[in-house]
């Protein structure tokens, strides 16, 4: 368990869970390695360790600072974050009923009707822009609410102290997926989350270069379920990826300040630019929920999305034009991507879903890096420019 610690976040992700080490004085924790720990006597542990999957110190170490960085008590970590929504998944019974936003990444939409949904579980996604659609949603078999804020690709956002409220008042369990805010930029269990969640492939990590994903929570039956079920279904991360990600974490609150900079300055320029229809970022006060994120979010991250004029031909013509962006799924790395969603990351959602979600072939994902603003802005020119 994390002890709570007065430290800023700027600094829990340097030092927690991160102690210079007792034998040698390591001031950076090792990858270890071993799969398997020594028992001077049968069912006697020389350690807390016995064996990888069920425990690692470099797991431990990325753990606690991620339990630190979310004012959580405990957190657990998993080899993606889909990994990690089916250990949490796995805390429901056959006959439960889990209800979702609607607007998530394709993959977890994809898990929940195309996986989940085959061991008994019903799913319904609705609008959580007011409380209605998930007062009407709710039966007595719910168990689960599922939310992403904000959400991916069309960066909605949920009221999460008041969708916790309800769904407490009905005794079920609130997971809030807080990937595209980061730690850095939103804490869920501070507004009542029960779970919160990240895809640490992203922001947490931060260089691409590492799939991973992780839990927290401040409820000790939670956590002793979802501890079991990471042993039991074993859905670990190595060793290795703890440590990137662990790396990838010292920096979370420089990057996650650039990479707002550079989202407000490439919002700005879109804005008032005549090939493009529609700009949707959390920090704009034209978002739909912009009073939300004011009250909810510390900062509005570096997702951006918006619609260009025209058809797919247009969507096509920029996205093979745009050079330093590069075209491809993922987002929250140091480099800055761009996709569309419709054909790549949420081409997995019926296309009759996504025309009601409004996922249409014109809207573009942004995940604005740290790169020179400069250099990002005169990319997006030309390639508008061209089509
Ligand atoms: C790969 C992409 N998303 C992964 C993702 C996931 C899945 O994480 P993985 O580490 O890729 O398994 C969960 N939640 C959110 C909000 C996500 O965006 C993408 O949107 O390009």
């Amino acid at each position: 368990m994390t002890q709570p610690n007065n430290y800023k976040i700027g600094t829990n992700v340097i030092h927690a869970g991160q102690s210079a080490d007792k034998n040698t004085g390591a001031v950076i924790v090792p990858i270890s390695l071993s799969t398997t720990f020594l028992q001077p006597s049968p069912g006697v542990l020389h350690s807390e360790y016995d064996y990888s999957r069920s425990g690692n110190p470099t797991r431990k170490a990325f753990e606690e600072c991620i339990a630190a960085c979310e004012n959580a008590k405990y957190a657990l970590s998993f080899a993606s974050g889909l990994a990690t929504l089916t250990t949490i998944t796995h805390l429901l019974k056959s006959g439960d009923e889990v209800i979702s936003i609607d607007d998530v990444y394709g993959g977890t939409r994809r898990y929940f009707t195309r996986v989940a949904a085959n061991f008994d579980l019903k799913f319904s996604f609705v609008d959580l822009s007011t409380l209605d659609d998930l007062k009407n949603a709710f039966t007595d078999k719910t168990r689960l609410v599922w939310i992403e804020t904000p959400t991916n690709p069309l960066l909605k956002v949920a009221d999460i102290k008041a969708v916790a409220d309800y769904v407490h008042s009905r005794g079920a369990t609130l997971v809030v997926d807080n990937t595209f805010m980061s730690p850095y930029f939103q804490n869920p269990l501070d507004l009542g989350a029960d779970i919160v969640m990240h895809s640490v492939t992203k922001y947490i990590n931060g260089h691409s270069d590492c799939v991973m994903g992780v839990l927290a929570t401040n409820n000790d039956e939670l956590y002793a379920k979802l501890k079991f079920l990471q042993n039991s279904i074993g859905a670990v991360p190595s060793p290795f990826d703890c440590f990137l990600a662990l790396r990838g974490l010292k920096t979370l609150h420089v990057r996650m300040e650039a990479h707002q900079k550079n989202a407000f300055a490439i919002c700005n320029f879109l804005e008032k630019h005549p090939k493009v229809e529609r700009v949707i970022y959390p920090g704009l006060p034209s978002h739909p929920q912009h009073e939300i994120c004011k009250r909810q979010m510390k900062g509005y991250g570096g997702m951006v999305v918006f619609f260009v004029k025209g058809s797919i031909d247009q969507s096509r013509s920029f996205l093979e034009n745009i050079k330093l962006f590069a075209l491809a799924e993922s987002l929250g790395g140091v480099e800055s991507l761009i996709e569309l969603p419709s054909v790549m990351t949420h081409a997995s959602v019926p296309a009759e879903e996504r025309a009601k979600l409004g996922i249409s072939d014109t809207l573009i994902r942004l995940s604005v890096g740290i790169e020179d603003i400069n250099d990002l802005l005169a990319d997006i020119s030309q390639a508008l420019d061209k089509c």
